[in-house]
């Protein structure tokens, strides 16, 4: 289990990380997710022992992790941490790259856990390419591999993927989770893009300024988003003011819905004009002005002409638990 316990970090007078506590269990994925500058990466550096904090504890199981003032060389060698700025060596080949962070082995073994690596991160062709004629996608795979190696406890990756195009993204993003939950190694992870968190992680922290505001499944935070920033961190949501819906009601409150909850019908009780129809290739999402000016975003199968009057439904059972 690793556990921290009610962390504070300032940097200078900035307040960075701001009574964090929650724990993992060994062998799941938790995910760090929040705006851009909320916290994330300090976390993962505390966590690391890269920090010394200005209160509370971090341990996994009964061992306490200790910032530099405590450790002259961070980072225990049961952990491992996949920064932005990787620390790959240009002129030597993919495969000596990966090689120079196994563990000592004979030659064979080695050569075959470097190809298993090779394997995972779907290099197996660049083995013997100088890492500097790699693009930036390739070196972070490269990166990846390096932190695999030495089969850690635990895994610390900041933004893993955010450099791998989305076509070999899928594939890599399945490969490495497969791989750890084979292995049960613990992993907490840093991202900006929602599919990472919502396919991958068994939880989900997510911080704004400083602080956890929710730690729960990504299932239970996609259905039950706690406020419109949580729900935009994982998909385009619409915030609609609730008189739409009940028109008694005067409460100042809104309903969060994603584009693909809200259905066009003939007989529907939203009405508006469609702005823009753009084309998704699964389906189209047309931007709809309401009646009374809010601008908001539907899918549809079909592609809506500029200035059409279109109608709007939504099941009550479902806007009624999206009232915020
Ligand atoms: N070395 C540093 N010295 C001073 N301030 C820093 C330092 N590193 C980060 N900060 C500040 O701490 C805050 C949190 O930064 P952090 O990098 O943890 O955010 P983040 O959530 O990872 O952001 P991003 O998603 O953009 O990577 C920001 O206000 C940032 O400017």
């Amino acid at each position: 289990m690793l556990t921290a316990e009610n962390l504070h970090f300032s940097y200078q007078n900035n307040k960075v990380l701001n009574n964090i506590s929650f724990s993992v269990p060994q062998g799941e994925h938790v995910c760090i997710i929040g705006e851009s500058g909320c916290g994330k990466s300090t976390l993962l550096k505390a966590i690391y022992g890269l920090l010394d904090l200005d209160e509370g504890k971090l341990f996994w199981k009964e061992k306490q992790i200790l910032g530099p003032a405590y450790n002259l060389i961070p980072g225990e060698a049961y952990m491992k941490f996949l920064t932005q700025e990787n620390s790959l060596m240009p002129y030597i080949s993919v495969l000596e790259n990966i090689k120079k962070f196994l563990s000592r082995q004979q030659a064979t073994q080695s050569n075959d856990r470097a190809h298993e690596l090779l394997a995972i991160i779907d290099m197996e062709t660049y083995a013997n390419t100088k890492v500097k004629f790699l693009s930036g996608g390739q070196k972070q795979r490269v990166a990846l591999a390096q932190v695999l190696a030495k089969l850690p406890k635990v895994l610390l990756l900041d933004e893993p993927f955010n450099f791998i195009d989305n076509f070999k993204k899928n594939n890599l993003r399945r490969n490495v989770f497969r791989y750890l939950k084979n292995n049960n190694i613990t992993c907490v992870f840093a991202t900006h893009d929602s599919t990472d968190m919502l396919g991958f992680a068994d939880k989900a922290l997510v911080m704004k300024e400083g602080r956890i505001i929710a730690n729960t499944t990504p299932e239970q935070l996609y259905n039950n988003p706690l406020n419109y920033y949580t729900a935009s961190l994982l998909s385009e949501v619409n915030k609609i003011p609730l008189t739409y819906f009940d028109k008694k009601n005067t409460l100042k409150k809104h309903v969060l819905l994603y584009p693909s909850e809200i259905k066009e019908t003939s007989n529907g009780f939203i009405t508006g004009q469609v702005i823009k129809s753009y084309f998704t290739g699964e389906n189209y999402l047309i931007e709809v002005l309401l009646t009374r000016g809010e601008v908001i975003l539907i899918t549809s199968q079909i592609p809506y002409n500029k200035q059409e009057k279109i109608a709007l439904y939504v099941e009550e059972s479902l806007w009624n638990k999206r009232i915020r």
